[in-house]
């Protein structure tokens, strides 16, 4: 398609989903302001965090997937890396069944699974690569949450598979890189034509279509292709806000790799990612071998290197074992690597929609990445080699607009996303965007009215028949034949503008085009130029005497030349723009924590971002966690990543951060949307008591500082086998014995120790007259009242605890507590206090002293009112059920009987737990 079709395919595209988009918006936003979440979108926000860690949808997701699980057909436009796989990751999950994802590339789709995978979601894919032959029956057996498939794949599997996933449970069909359905996309794919035979076998199944590019006539395409019954379309903005664009003029050589060999080892240090892309095999090669002299490893991929060879590098470079990559554009579509931070253009691309499609793959994470676009004026003549397999003139002209529009591009002096956006039909709304180079650097103006008007002059004596050489080398004073034929020596121009060189007025006659002075004009594969009627005017009233300004920015082509030696800030180096908001000590951290994850992804042999994203490993920099709460709050981690990693990585942050002398639970100095607040120090060192044995303490400080449940503990991953409920209990009562501080609350409701329990064990102590003896004191009592509830009783009495303000009433009576004083001797003062003992330890200095409760009613109704309400993991829990979206402000006026440290405990653990997650402090059920 041409440049000015493309351009007002997408104006009318975007024209005419504007309104829908509105409406979109805005039944989106008045649903919001009701505050009444279905509880469907609850569950799309628990899973968001619980399996994908992220606190807040990015723009269009929820509503995406919102139509989705309401049974729509979706076509998704949006930009690289706007996040459209998690349109079809969470609905599978919100209903548990399985999606059917078709993709165009099973490398693709193996880094895919590979990514889900480490989310702990269930994962695989159908393809003439796959191996195990177990795959396909667990998949129709809905064994999956997201199955992927090649389009092959999909139309060839018998009914007999789609049938059985029917009944097992299938919730959509979508198709990725949905623009290979249409002849007019950039990939074609004659397979996904085939996909629309599926619309019968799987009737009532939304259909969803995902495309980064979609012009007016794909996206009909596609709609038509797979038979969509009134899709919502969905069109998201194509501005990559995190991506810093420039570009720079070359001239091939020596000197130019050497230059770009350093620009390459600097950017080494700072440990992201790089693709040079090449416009040509031999320069593949030549900046290969250029880096290997100078001792950087590389990868390197084009198109006749063998299948396997391009696989391994491909896979090295995934799994960062491989930081840079030369490559041609052969590297294209599989890339779904989301923390490249640089993509150079070593050439300029055949056109700006390829370029914006390559450059794109960078900074896929959110995170600042640059693109820089080196070029040499000879990519513009390159036009008849991109037209050679064209075959009508159309063709050709499409190809001509394609290019000129990129050398555009190249030479702007305004700014360059401005440009990108509104040449694909996105108005921008301001000039400046503050993240190109020509936004950045404060380039030097001059009047360079002369040197126009020299130009608009030869160009003029031309008359329109010559391409842009001819006048400049006029000017130049050359005698080539051509000019020597034409008599061009002869005129009074001939050798006026030898002060400068060709490309220094190729520049001007850059800017005067884009100003409007000057015409381009294709004539097959050829390109003329000639004075515009604004170009004829500026002639017309420049006399000897009298020359209007004309005021044009020097830009990078022009430096250096006659006075035009304006020097430009160097922009854009990524090793500032990774590293931005960190201090030395933090980017040191920071620089470690990649290097451990990178260990850590090895001995789980996947990719380092599939463990956790860039952007996570700089939040985890920057608040240093100290306990899985902690951890489990920050943007990018998901429970599964706790479950696994959760310990090692608490670890190495506290060692990591001793090693460069931060402390640990900073604040983060990012926005990080609200994920980031001033940390709480829930306990210091001299909360806990005398040494204990290894295991007794790791019981104790998962149970209480990790907020693990006794079950959990029992069961806990990585123990070599499971230990019994009671020797945790046991554990935990030998810590508390050891004056560790422990929850008296929590632990009586977790065994189940009750008021009436409470007061039985009190009547066989006195019947049998000692403590010493636990056998004697349990014979006298009911099966169900266990050692762990006779030690809990005895160790409270001993430390002083009051069972009536701690202790649950018993359920089963509803009776109240009848607790007679059979030990004898006299309390001490403390252990008179009616005052709860929420987090206490045992005073291990404390004698053992016989104590006698006071007759009390406290389980009585007047006597609850009177009581302040203290809050248990399980009423804290219950209460969320019923008051989902509340702040610590909140919880304290409900259980006024609970200390603000204890409510943060009994949060962080549940945090911790992935049973309540944590947004802009506001704390809901996962
Ligand atoms: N809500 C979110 N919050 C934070 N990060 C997100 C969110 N959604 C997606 N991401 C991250 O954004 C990155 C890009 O997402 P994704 O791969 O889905 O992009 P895409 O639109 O499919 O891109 P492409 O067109 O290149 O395939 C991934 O690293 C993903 O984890």
């Amino acid at each position: 398609m041409s440049m000015s079709k493309f351009q007002n395919h997408f104006c009318y595209l975007c024209g005419a989903l504007e309104l829908k988009e509105q409406k979109a918006v805005h039944s989106y936003s008045s649903n919001s302001t009701t505050g009444k979440e279905s509880s469907r979108d609850k569950k799309m926000e628990a899973i968001l965090k619980s399996s994908f860690g992220f606190s807040a949808f990015r723009p269009y997701q929820k509503k995406v997937i919102q139509d989705i699980l309401q049974g729509k057909d979706c076509l998704v436009v949006m930009a690289t890396g706007s996040g459209k796989s998690l349109c079809y990751q969470v609905p599978p999950l919100v209903v548990g069944k399985t999606g059917i994802v078709v993709s165009p590339l099973i490398s693709l789709m193996q880094d895919q699974v590979m990514a889900l995978k480490q989310r702990g979601i269930m994962s695989e894919y159908l393809g003439s690569t796959q191996t195990d032959s177990t795959v396909q029956a667990k998949a129709e057996n809905g064994q999956y949450n997201i199955l992927f498939m090649t389009p092959e794949k999909a139309c060839s599997v018998p009914i007999s598979f789609w049938s059985k996933l029917q009944k097992a449970g299938i919730c959509l069909f979508a198709v990725d890189e949905a623009h290979c359905i249409s002849e007019w996309g950039h990939d074609f794919r004659v397979e996904y034509n085939r996909l629309d035979k599926l619309r019968d076998v799987l009737p009532g199944l939304p259909f969803v279509a995902l495309t980064a590019t979609a012009t007016e006539k794909v996206r009909s395409d596609i709609i038509s292709s797979l038979k969509m019954k009134d899709p919502q379309v969905t069109i998201g903005s194509f501005d990559r806000t995190n991506l810093f664009y420039g570009v720079k003029s070359f001239n091939r050589g020596p000197l130019f790799l050497n230059e770009l060999v350093l620009d390459i080892s600097k950017y080494l240090a700072s440990g992201g990612s790089t693709i040079i892309y090449c416009t040509t095999i031999k320069d593949v090669e030549q900046i290969f071998k250029a880096l290997e002299e100078a001792g950087i490893s590389a990868g390197i991929y084009h198109g006749q290197m063998d299948k396997k060879a391009r696989a391994e590098s491909h896979r090295l470079f995934i799994r960062d074992e491989l930081q840079i990559m030369v490559a041609t554009i052969a590297f294209g579509m599989g890339i779904d690597k989301p923390n490249i931070r640089q993509v150079i253009h070593y050439g300029c691309p055949k056109s700006l929609e390829s370029y914006y499609q390559e450059s794109g793959r960078c900074g896929r994470d959110g995170m600042a990445s640059v693109c820089w676009l080196y070029y040499t004026r000879s990519d513009f003549s390159k036009a008849d080699f991109y037209c050679g397999e064209s075959q009508t003139e159309n063709q050709r002209r499409a190809i001509m607009e394609s290019l000129m529009a990129a050398q555009q591009y190249c030479s702007l002096a305004t700014c360059r996303r401005s440009f990108l956006l509104n040449y694909f039909g996105e108005k921008y709304q301001s000039d400046k965007c503050g993240n190109c180079d020509n936004c950045i650097v404060s380039k030097k103006e001059r009047d360079m009215s002369k040197e126009a008007f020299l130009l608009l002059a030869t160009i003029q004596s031309c008359r329109g028949k010559w391409g842009l050489n001819m006048p400049v080398d006029i000017l130049r004073g050359s005698r080539a034949k051509k000019i020597l034929d034409a008599q061009f020596d002869k005129l009074p121009l001939h050798g006026l503008g030898r002060e400068y060189s060709s490309n220094w007025w190729k520049a001007l006659a850059s800017q005067l085009i884009s100003q409007g002075y000057l015409t381009e004009n294709i004539r097959d594969v050829y390109r003329t130029i000639s004075i515009s009627a604004k170009g004829e005017k500026f002639l017309n009233s420049t006399r000897d005497d009298c020359q209007l300004p004309l005021v044009l920015p020097v830009t990078s082509e022009m430096i250096g030349e006659s006075g035009d030696d304006s020097t430009l800030i160097e922009a854009g180096r990524m090793e500032n723009l990774t590293k931005s908001g960190l201090s030395e000590a933090e980017a040191k951290l920071f620089q470690m924590l990649l290097d451990e994850r990178m260990k850590l992804a090895r001995s789980a042999g996947t990719a380092p971002y599939a463990i956790c994203g860039d952007l996570t490993v700089k939040k985890i920099a920057l608040t240093r966690p100290s306990t899985k709460a902690r951890l489990a709050n920050i943007d990018g981690v998901n429970q599964h990543l706790l479950k696994m990693h959760g310990d090692l990585i608490l670890q190495a942050v506290k060692h990591l951060s001793q090693e460069v002398g931060l402390s640990l639970d900073g604040e983060c100095k990012e926005d990080g949307n609200g994920q980031c607040t001033t940390a709480r120090k829930l306990y210091t060192e001299s909360n806990q008591g005398r040494p204990l044995a290894p295991a007794k303490f790791e019981a104790w400080k998962m149970w209480y500082e990790d907020g693990l449940s006794i079950p959990k503990i029992a069961n806990f991953p990585g123990r070599s086998a499971p230990i019994k409920e009671t020797t945790v209990s046991g554990y935990i009562l030998d810590a508390a014995q050891e004056g560790y501080t422990i929850d008296w609350t929590k632990f009586c409701d977790e065994i189940g120790l009750t008021c009436s329990i409470f007061s039985d064990i009190q009547s066989a102590v006195s019947k049998v007259g000692s403590t010493d003896k636990l056998k004697a004191i349990k014979d006298e009592l009911p099966e169900e009242i266990s050692y762990a509830h006779i030690k809990a009783c005895l160790l409270m009495q001993k430390c002083g605890i009051s069972p009536e303000s701690t202790l649950p009433r018993d359920e089963k009576t509803d009776e109240p507590m009848n607790v007679v004083p059979k030990f004898s001797g006299s309390p001490t003062s403390k252990q008179q206090k009616e005052e709860p003992n929420v987090a206490a330890a045992c005073n291990p200095s404390t004698e053992e002293i016989p104590i006698s409760l006071k007759r009390q009613k406290v389980c009585e109704s007047d006597e609850e009112n009177r009581i302040p309400v203290k809050a248990t993991v399980s009423s804290l829990v219950e209460w969320l059920k019923n008051n989902d979206g509340v702040t610590l402000d909140n919880m304290m006026q409900n259980f006024k009987g609970s200390e603000e440290e204890s409510l943060v405990a009994m949060l962080n653990a549940l945090e911790g737990d992935f049973v309540i997650y944590r947004k802009n402090n506001v704390y809901k059920l996962m």
